[in-house]
């Protein structure tokens, strides 16, 4: 038997997919371990897979869009169970980069009850309970004995979080707080699993003491009763209704009428309120927004897992569908052999592979300034903020764009759901909104870039930090693409640099020559925001190819290097065409040098192309992952969609009740009226 770089290869698959793998240069178990930051943990994913797939009660019972939100929720819940139970047998315990697997696999990406209760619920009480606390909490949450969420967000303030409405007012007489929401607006609003799952909550408040208003404060709050699961007296509480996607999820809604809790319930760790009501103040005044960083820190990866979801369906459908020819003497092609279908596709698959790069370093980060607050020190906690705001943004924004390319590059039956493009979109595309709606977390690391570029102006480079540092440095005064014998990534990290660096400080210039011709400082800051944010984007993509760089520097298989040097190639030089007007406007790059560019891209898409299957089949999703019929590592794409359509309910009978009760009758009286 020959043995295959590309390990997806089986007997009996579609050969014009076959054919693909066949032609892959690289070993896609290897690059798995790249893509998944460690060969234990690619193994162990495919482990997991392998377990899963021989567990038929773990499958789906039927296609998701065949189901009912009732259904899908109920469906979810069965599996949640039986996972929960099996665990130690199909995961090691408390590994959450498994769980992550584990669930996407058996659960998918609509959501289940315990969403929440593991990406924010666990995380909050982790930073921010006091070892007492997390005695009491935290220890019965990892046992799911109690099942909780982050409500944060209401009907009238997401962003704003200085506006939310919900007070928590200190009764010294009693040491309780006192949970009031005192109008429509100030309704807890799509916190996930707050409808109907969770039992308890990890509640944002305002903090009321002695008529003095502290701000938000994070409080664990019990909402329905342990045992029966209704409601406590004082709550009011429910699901908000279908979304987009992520129906699964049961986002939900929460009122409190004058509703007690003890003081021992406001969390402790950083913040304290004595039964005097002395406030004792944490080290630092955003300590408490630990559980979206959080978040921020890991969707980064969960972004660029959704994205090569989108492109693993498109790009080998690309390679079974065959349309048109290109040699009119020749028979028809795979679509994947036009140029612009290349283009439209893999762009994004060296995006994704950047995506992911640039979230294991996030992951790494936070998890260094989790240990470091822990023990006092938050120093690194603005860096931390500045840096995943930016990436949160720009990957989610691109993702969603790249999402949409994949479903579009599949034609009409992209637009079916057997493709399950509309779910992987509607799903990630939330990202722009939730944990911080894209502009806001832009505006917020721009915050930074201007404090940076103040000491820029003020001759204190020397006091920039490393993520940006080169906005003190000097430029060249020309881009040296295409000007040296060889021109490598280094010639293009100075020319992004440049461009990040110049929008960085006419943005900056623009906001302070505002103020000094008289502007308050907000309203300034308002004037100046579009431009802030594209200062963001240049920075926040800056970083994106030098986590890149950083990570191609160091692959040593020779094989690999080779073609993640190719997609840093095509990302480097598409990136740059995309934009090319900063790098035009002050004659940083000329028209020349942009042609030698689109050169480049034009030669990276053909080269890449013998690897593009292997490329995407080594992120490693299984079927049962990926749910998609067009999807399929097998490529057998026709009958599948035909046994797929068969499946319909609609199809369980010929005659629909609808077409007897009103079809047939308007038929007939169309046809008795003409007598
Ligand atoms: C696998 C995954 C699957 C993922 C699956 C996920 C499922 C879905 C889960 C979704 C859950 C949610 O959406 S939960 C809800 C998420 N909600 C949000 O994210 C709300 C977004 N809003 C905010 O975070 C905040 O309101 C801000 C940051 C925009 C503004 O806050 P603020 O308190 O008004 O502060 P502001 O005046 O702007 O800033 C004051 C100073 O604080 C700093 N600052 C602000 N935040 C922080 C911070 N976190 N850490 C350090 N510093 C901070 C600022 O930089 C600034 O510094 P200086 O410049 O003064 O030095
Ligand atoms: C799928 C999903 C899951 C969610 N899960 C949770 C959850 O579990 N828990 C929870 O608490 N919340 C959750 N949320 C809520 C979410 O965090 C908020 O919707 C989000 O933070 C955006 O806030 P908003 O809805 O108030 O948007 P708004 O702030 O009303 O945004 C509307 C527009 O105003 C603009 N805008 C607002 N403020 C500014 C500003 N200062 N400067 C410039 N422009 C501005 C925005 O850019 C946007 O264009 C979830 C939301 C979604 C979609």
């Amino acid at each position: 038997m020959v043995h295959h770089q590309n390990k997806a290869i089986r007997e009996g698959d579609n050969p014009d997919l076959t054919a693909e793998r066949v032609t892959g240069t690289f070993d896609t178990h290897s690059m798995a371990a790249q893509i998944y930051n460690s060969e234990a943990h690619a193994r162990r994913r495919r482990e997991i897979t392998e377990i899963i797939a021989k567990r038929p009660e773990l499958h789906d019972t039927k296609p998701f869009p065949f189901m009912t939100r009732e259904e899908k929720i109920l469906e979810s819940s069965r599996k949640l169970t039986l996972i929960t139970k099996h665990m130690n047998e199909i995961i090691e315990p408390n590994n959450s980069n498994e769980m992550f697997h584990l669930n996407n696999e058996v659960l998918g990406i609509e959501g289940h009850p315990m969403a929440l209760h593991g990406i924010m619920f666990i995380p909050a009480l982790t930073a921010q309970a006091s070892e007492e606390q997390q005695k009491k909490w935290l220890t019965r949450a990892i046992n799911r004995e109690i099942v909780g969420t982050y409500a944060q967000t209401e009907l009238g303030h997401g962003t704003n979080l200085q506006n939310l409405e919900t007070t928590a007012t200190y009764d010294v007489a009693t040491q309780e707080f006192v949970l009031h929401t005192p109008t429509i607006t100030g309704l807890k609003w799509w916190p996930g699993n707050l409808g109907k799952s969770s039992n308890y909550a990890v509640v944002v408040a305002l903090m009321f003491i002695k008529g003095k208003n502290y701000g938000p404060h994070t409080f664990m709050v019990p909402l329905r009763d342990e045992k029966t699961h209704q409601p406590l007296k004082g709550i009011t509480i429910g699901d908000i209704g279908p979304k987009i996607a992520y129906n699964v999820t049961d986002n939900g809604f929460l009122g409190f009428d004058h509703y007690r809790i003890p003081r021992t319930n406001l969390l402790m760790r950083h913040t304290r309120v004595e039964p005097d009501g002395t406030y004792v103040k944490p080290p630092h005044a955003k300590i408490n927004y630990s559980a979206m960083v959080h978040v921020r820190s890991h969707m980064i990866t969960g972004q660029a897992i959704m994205l090569s979801y989108a492109l693993t369906i498109a790009t080998r459908y690309s390679s079974v569908r065959r349309q048109g020819q290109i040699d009119t003497t020749q028979p028809e092609v795979k679509v994947l052999e036009y140029q612009t279908q290349q283009h439209r596709l893999f762009p994004y698959i060296a995006r994704a592979y950047a995506f992911v790069f640039a979230g294991a370093e996030t992951v790494k980060l936070y998890e260094r300034v989790l240990e470091e607050v822990a023990t006092g020190n938050v120093s690194l906690m603005a860096d931390l903020h500045a840096l995943t705001s930016g990436l949160k943004s720009v990957v989610s924004h691109y993702t969603a764009q790249g999402i949409e390319q994949a479903r579009m590059a599949c034609g009409g039956h992209g637009y079916s759901q057997a493709s399950y493009m509309s779910e992987i979109f509607g799903v990630a595309v939330g990202g722009c909104t939730y944990e911080g709606e894209n502009m806001v977390m832009l505006l917020q690391l721009a915050r930074y870039l201007v404090k940076s570029a103040s000491l820029v102006k003020t001759g204190q480079s020397s006091k920039l930090g490393p993520l940006v540092a080169y906005l003190g440095a000097k430029s060249d005064s020309t881009s040296l693409i295409d000007r040296t014998p060889t021109t490598g990534f280094a010639e293009y990290v100075k020319t992004f640099q440049h461009i990040a660096r110049r929008q960085t400080l006419k943005a900056a210039d623009k906001f302070f020559g505002l103020m000094e011709k008289g502007e308050k400082r907000p309203i300034a800051w308002n004037k100046s925001s579009v431009e802030l944010n594209r200062a963001s984007r240049l920075h926040t993509r800056l970083y994106i190819v030098e986590a890149f760089v950083r990570r191609v520097e160091e692959v040593a298989d020779p094989r690999l290097k080779e073609v993640l040097t190719d997609l840093l190639h095509l990302h480097v030089n598409y990136e740059l065409l995309d934009m090319s007007t900063y790098a035009l406007e002050d004659g940083f790059v000329s028209s020349s040098q942009l042609d030698y560019v689109r050169d480049q891209l034009y030669f990276y898409l053909a080269k890449i192309r013998p690897n593009a299957v292997s490329l995407v089949d080594s992120w490693e999703f299984s079927d049962q992952e990926l749910r998609s019929v067009l999807g399929r590592r097998d490529g057998h794409v026709y009958e599948n969609l035909f046994a797929w359509a068969k499946a319909s309910p609609l199809n369980k009978t010929d005659v629909l009740p609808s077409v007897d009760k009103y079809l047939k009758p308007l038929m007939e009286s169309a046809r008795a009226s003409k007598l």
